[in-house]
């Protein structure tokens, strides 16, 4: 659906040029939510306003439904964004506007009557929830309500994919997470492609099929979102996960830790340090005490977390293990065969 291939997007800067975005590779496809996360400044934003040319990028090309954007005359490059709408962080709004009338604003632009509008603007009201209050201004509404706003003014051209730039990083938790329902309902029952970019892992957990994870302009990593979770590879994709999963022992736990761990390192004890991570079967099957009873262990969870992501179960613990060296690593094989993630963490503390 959308092919970015080879994108590089260079900027001036001082006296220098700094590559906002260096030979990225994504293909993302026909009605997936995929992510796009980094830090700030990793070039996220750049990235995915290259798909619309609001960049154009310096090298690369951009393949949307077959057609190479970065070739298109003006004609057909104002063509070819009629099937992009995106949304931002600011909602961008106008405020001398109603509701309707910013929702009626992309349509106005591409010439439909008032009657052909109205047929296009009431559906979108009713989709985002905003009946009640079409008749008023961007000040007199929330946040939340702006985005949706947004997102229906953003779909008023029948869109095959909407970009969503940091559309939830102005509102709190509760909103976020209602605006974020209200895009996958949009995705599942329209079939749209959407591409969001964010800071926050927790909008990656709640709403994306894939994502690629992005550092200093490159794509370092990228997959399944279960599969990012379960055995991330990057040191940059761990503390983003860490953001939402227990993946930090508490302190005070450590500082107990560490003592026996060193015990174990000089061959006098018999403790291990593991994360053990787990999906879908791995959460509801009794793998662990399983474990216990064949390899005769001791299991001491000391931190964790069951979640779900993307309808799956996901699960994250730290457990201190105490056995035989030979019973141990007869467990681990065991819990890796289940498909459990099993990390040993003894050198890390
Ligand atoms: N027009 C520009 N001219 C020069 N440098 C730019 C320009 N736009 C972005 N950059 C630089 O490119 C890098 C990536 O910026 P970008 O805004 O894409 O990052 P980001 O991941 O979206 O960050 P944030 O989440 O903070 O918006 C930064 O170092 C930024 O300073």
């Amino acid at each position: 659906m959308i092919e970015i291939r080879g994108v590089t997007q260079r900027f001036q800067s001082g006296n220098g040029t700094v590559d906002a975005v260096r030979d990225v590779n994504l293909s993302i496809r026909k009605g997936e939510v995929f992510g796009i996360i980094g830090r700030s400044g990793a070039g996220k934003s750049t990235l995915v306003r290259t798909i619309n040319l609001l960049n154009r990028p310096t090298s690369g090309n951009i393949i949307l439904d077959g057609k190479d954007m970065t070739t298109l005359s003006a004609d057909d490059l104002r063509d070819a964004r009629r099937h992009i709408g995106m949304i931002f962080q600011h909602f961008n709004l106008l405020s001398s506007r109603t509701v309707y009338d910013n929702i009626a604003l992309p349509l106005e632009l591409a010439g439909l009557s008032k009657s052909e509008i109205a047929k296009k603007v009431e559906p979108l009201l009713e989709l985002v929830g905003l009946t009640a209050l079409k008749n008023r201004y961007p000040a007199q509404i929330s946040g939340g309500q702006k985005q949706r706003v947004g997102i229906a003014r953003a779909l008023a051209n029948n869109p095959k994919v909407l970009l969503s730039d940091e559309a939830t990083s102005a509102l709190d938790p509760e909103t976020t997470r209602s605006i974020l329902e209200l895009l996958r309902k949009i995705n599942k029952e329209l079939g749209l492609t959407i591409v969001l970019i964010t800071h926050q892992m927790e909008v990656i957990k709640v709403i994306c099929d894939r994502v690629a994870v992005m550092e200093a302009g490159e794509v370092i990593e990228q997959g399944e979102v279960l599969d990012v979770f379960r055995e991330p590879k990057h040191e940059v994709t761990r503390a983003l996960i860490g953001d939402v999963i227990a993946h930090e022992l508490p302190k005070g736990v450590l500082a107990r830790l560490r003592e026996r761990l060193a015990n174990t390192k000089d061959g006098a004890g018999t403790d291990h340090l593991f994360r053990f991570a787990f999906t879908g079967s791995g959460v509801d099957q009794p793998h662990l005490s399983e474990a216990v009873r064949r390899y005769n262990l001791d299991f001491n969870i000391l931190h964790g977390q069951i979640d779900e992501i993307q309808g799956q179960a996901f699960g994250s613990l730290a457990i201190l293990a105490n056995g035989t060296p030979e019973n141990i690593t007869n467990a681990m094989n065991y819990l890796r065969a289940q498909g459990v993630v099993v990390e040993e963490l003894n050198h890390v503390i």
